[in-house]
C-alpha cells in the first residue's frame, strides 16, 4: 500500500453547538478514486472545505499532498483541483477563454496554456462550444469546463463535490466515464463527494460512508459488506424443488446458518461463513433437486440502504465493528 496523499487524523469540526466532523480519521492513497458517501448534511462538504484549508479544524490533523492545509492553504491550491457542486465562470467569456485566464492565475504560460486547453476542451468534450460565452452553457457542458478548468494546473489531487448534481443520466454516465478515463492517464487522485449511491459504485475503487459527522465504514465493497453486515457476511440464493417446511427447517440448523428467507426467486440464507456445500449437500440428501445456487454479493445501495434501515443506523440485524 501506498503513502497516503490524504490522511485526515481524528478531525473534528463544531460549528457553535453544532458538531458537524466528529473524530474523523481516513487515509486516501496515491492514484486511487475514493468516494465519501453520504446523506444532505453528513459533513462532507465541512470536510471538503477543511482538507483545502478553507475553513479550519476545531481538533485533529489534516495533511494533503504533504502540506498541512490549515497552515499553508495556498500550497495545497496548488496541488489540488476543487470542483463544487455548481461551478461559476465569468459569463462573458468563452469556454477557452475562462480555461486560459485560470492557466495565467496559476502562471503557466500562454504557449503551454493553449496545448493544455486544448486537450482538456476536447477531453471533455467542448472543443466545437470553446468560443462561445459560458453564459449560454448548460450545466452539463459547465460542469464538464469546471472539470477542464481544474485539470489546468495538473492537480495531483480533485475534490469533486457533488459534481453530477443536475445533469442528466447520459452525462452523468460520460462525467464519471471521463473522471475515470482521467485517474488512469495522468494519475490522479480523485476524491468524489456523492450521497449517489450507483454513481460511487461505478468508478470509485473504495467507498467511506459518511453520517452525521462520523465515518461508519471505509473499504471497498467486500470489507464495507464485512463491516456493516457481520452477522450475515454471505448471503446464498438458491433455486430448489420442491420447497417444504422440514426442508427450510433443515437449512437453518446449518451451523453458521443466521436466517433462512423464502423469495419468489427461491430461498436466501443468511449466513457467517460460506456455507455453499453444507446447503447444496443438505438439499440433495432431502430428495429435492438443485436448479441453482448462488452467492449474492451486496451492492452499495443494499449496503447503504439497509444499513439506515428504519433510518437508523443501529437498525435491525445489523452490527457495527
Ligand atoms: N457555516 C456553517 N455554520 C453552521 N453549521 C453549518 C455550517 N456549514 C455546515 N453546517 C452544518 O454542519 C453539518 C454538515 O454540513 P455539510 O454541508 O458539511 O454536510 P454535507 O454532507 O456536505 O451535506 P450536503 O450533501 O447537504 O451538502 C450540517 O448539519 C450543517 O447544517
Amino acid at each position: 500500500m501506498t503513502t497516503p496523499i490524504i490522511q485526515l487524523d481524528k478531525l473534528t469540526k463544531k460549528y457553535e453547538e453544532q458538531l458537524a466532523v466528529n473524530n474523523l480519521s481516513l487515509s486516501i492513497h496515491k492514484g486511487e478514486i475514493f468516494g465519501l458517501l453520504g446523506p444532505n448534511g453528513a459533513g462532507k462538504t465541512t470536510t471538503i472545505l477543511m482538507m483545502l484549508g478553507l475553513s479550519e479544524p476545531t481538533s485533529g490533523n489534516i495533511t494533503v499532498c504533504g502540506i498541512n492545509p490549515t497552515r499553508n492553504p495556498i500550497a495545497v491550491k496548488k496541488k489540488v483541483g476543487y470542483l463544487p457542486d455548481d461551478v461559476g465562470f465569468y459569463q462573458h467569456m468563452t469556454g477557452l477563454e475562462n480555461l486560459l485566464y485560470t492557466a495565467q492565475l496559476n502562471g503557466i504560460p500562454l504557449d503551454e496554456a493553449k496545448k493544455r486547453a486544448h486537450h482538456l476542451l476536447q477531453k471533455v468534450d467542448l472543443l466545437d462550444a470553446a468560443d462561445k460565452k459560458t453564459g449560454k452553457y448548460s450545466r452539463g457542458m459547465r460542469q464538464r469546463l469546471g472539470l477542464a478548468d481544474v485539470l489546468m494546473k495538473k492537480p495531483e489531487v480533485i475534490i469533486l463535490d457533488e459534481p453530477t448534481l443536475g445533469i442528466d443520466p447520459e452525462g452523468v454516465r460520460d462525467f464519471l466515464k471521463l473522471i475515470r478515463e482521467l485517474n488512469e492517464e495522468e494519475q490522479m487522485t480523485v476524491l468524489l463527494s456523492s450521497h449517489h449511491l450507483h454513481q460511487v459504485q461505478q468508478i470509485c475503487d473504495r467507498v467511506g460512508i459518511f453520517v452525521k459527522g462520523e465515518l461508519l465504514a471505509a473499504g471497498d465493497m467486500e470489507s464495507l459488506a464485512k463491516q456493516l453486515f457481520v452477522e450475515d457476511t454471505f448471503v446464498i440464493e438458491i433455486k430448489a424443488q420442491p420447497i417444504h417446511k422440514e426442508f427450510i427447517e433443515r437449512l437453518q440448523t446449518i451451523p453458521n446458518v443466521n436466517k433462512v428467507e423464502t423469495v419468489p426467486s427461491g430461498i436466501e440464507i443468511y449466513c457467517k461463513e460460506d456455507v455453499s456445500a453444507a446447503i447444496s449437500r443438505a438439499i440433495i440428501e432431502s430428495g429435492a433437486s438443485l436448479y441453482q445456487l448462488q452467492k449474492k454479493n451486496f451492492g452499495l445501495d443494499e449496503i447503504y440502504h439497509r444499513y439506515f434501515e428504519g433510518g437508523n443506523p443501529d437498525g435491525i440485524g445489523l452490527t457495527k465493528k
